[in-house]
């Protein structure tokens, strides 16, 4: 492309600028860092859109605003920009026609029906279906101590890290609550296709779902705000999980989480970590639910769920059950080892965990306990680490030569310990 036309061309992430909307009153009531929830801010992904090189050809200073309404999600869209190529040879991307293809057609472009939208959503905006848990955030109050700051207590079946004692009406409390959806909840299909753009735009090899596969449940994820001297309750949308249900032989279930975000101006405030432990809890309530899985999992979600794994074992007193170091698979005799694999199958089973997913969490458990100055325990726990990766691993390896082999292992080993230290390390610092 000539220099003149790469003058044309613009960044799709960087042009798209998505923004939450409440109404003025109530973003008056937000104050410091809690006002992040209104700031503008990016997509990571557009290619799914816009194509895989990002760009949109044929604009100069192009500025493409997708507002939506904080509650509800009903859209708003403003495409401005200071100059548009006029060429036969070289058309300009149509973009609101291709941003027409993924979103639901009831978008607004007029500003004054936008804020109408946004009052009515004040008035009359209620998340849908059944609650399911909620906690309590301290507002961020104090300038710049946002982080320290946002600390929470889990109210009702869900898993707490209960830090604060405060209680909704409290000054400076700002309540979370989650709702459970399926296709069924009046409502929720209409509303599932105004947030599920979020999924292209934050999840890297992200999809929507099919609308006719019946089974998909929701948790999604609000903050809650009350008007002062009113009984007004307003709604914001945070993020949501998805998860689809596969048969499992032979009356149960294995749920397989297939999508999970939280926006940007939520993120690193632990709202993630409350969604999943409440899906965790919610799973292990249902008999029917064999176990809960995770479709292609992105790297800052996995590091999430093995927090949180970890806090719930730990929790469950895994650390003091005489099993616990027990029966390795290379030490003991035979009959510590075939109590060891018994015991692991039973903890696994009843923790819904998924096998690979239980073997990770044992092994950065039993590496938090490890004496490093006990040779024979270092070399225990690491024939033991080799030994599931053996396994996991046997087709590649079958076909090295034994050399070869032992070299792959040690390596596999080595970055597989560093990231258990990295993991342990941001969950128990
Ligand atoms: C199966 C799939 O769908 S995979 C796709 C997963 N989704 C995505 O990638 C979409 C885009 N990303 C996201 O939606 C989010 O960033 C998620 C889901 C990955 C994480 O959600 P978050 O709400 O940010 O998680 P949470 O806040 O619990 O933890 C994230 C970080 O915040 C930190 N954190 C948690 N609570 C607090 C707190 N109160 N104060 C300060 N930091 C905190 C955590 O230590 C963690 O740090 P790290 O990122 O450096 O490891």
């Amino acid at each position: 492309m000539s220099e003149d036309l790469g003058e044309w061309l613009s960044d799709s992430n960087e042009v798209l600028n998505l923004q939450l909307v409440r109404d003025p009153e109530d973003e008056e009531l937000l104050q410091y860092e809690d006002k992040q929830a209104i700031e503008p801010f990016n997509p990571a992904f557009t290619y799914p859109i816009f194509g895989e090189h990002e760009k949109i050809f044929g604009y100069k200073g192009l500025d493409i605003q997708l507002k939506f309404a904080s509650g509800s999600l009903r859209q708003y869209l403003s495409i401005n920009y200071d100059a548009k190529l006029n060429s036969t040879a070289t058309p300009s991307d149509e973009i609101e026609g291709t941003l027409y293809k993924f979103i639901p057609p009831d978008y607004t472009k007029s500003d004054l029906d936008f804020k109408r939208q946004v009052e009515k959503d004040a008035e009359t905006f209620k998340p849908l279906g059944e609650k399911i848990n909620s906690y309590i955030r301290k507002s961020q109050l104090s300038k710049g101590k946002g982080k320290a700051k946002s600390k929470a207590q889990v109210k009702g079946k869900g898993v707490s890290d209960g830090i604060e004692d405060l209680k909704e009406g409290d000054e400076g409390a700002v309540v979370f609550e989650m709702y459970k959806a399926t296709w069924d909840t009046p409502g929720f299909r209409e509303y599932h296709r105004r947030m599920q753009l979020f999924i292209l735009l934050f999840i890297e090899g992200g999809s929507y779902v099919q609308e006719d596969e019946d089974s998909w449940e929701f948790i999604t994820l609000y903050e809650k705000r009350k008007r002062p001297e009113s009984e007004i309750y307003t709604y914001h949308f945070v993020g949501y999980v998805s998860v689809y249900p596969f048969w499992c032989y032979p009356d149960q279930v294995r749920l397989r989480l297939s999508q999970f975000v939280i926006l940007p101006p939520y993120q690193h405030q632990g709202h993630g970590s409350k969604l999943y432990s409440t899906l965790f809890a919610d799973m292990l309530s249902r008999k029917e639910v064999a176990e809960l899985t995770v479709e292609d999992p992105a790297e800052a979600f996995e590091d999430l769920r093995d927090r949180n794994d970890l806090r719930f074992l730990i929790k469950q007193n895994i650390l003091d059950d005489p099993m616990f170091q027990i029966g390795l698979s290379t030490c003991g005799d035979e009959k510590q080892r075939i109590q060891r694999i018994e015991w692991e199958n039973t903890i696994k089973k009843k923790y819904k965990i998924a096998q690979r997913q239980f073997d990770r969490l044992l092994e950065m458990l039993l590496l938090r306990e490890l004496n490093q100055l006990n040779e024979d325990k270092v070399k225990q726990y690491r024939l033991h680490v080799k030994a599931r990766l053996f396994r996991f691993n046997y087709e590649m390896l079958s076909q090295m030569t034994p050399e070869e082999r032992k070299e792959a292992l040690a390596k596999t080993y080595e970055s597989v310990v560093e990231d258990y230290e990295r993991i342990l390390e941001m969950t128990f610092h």
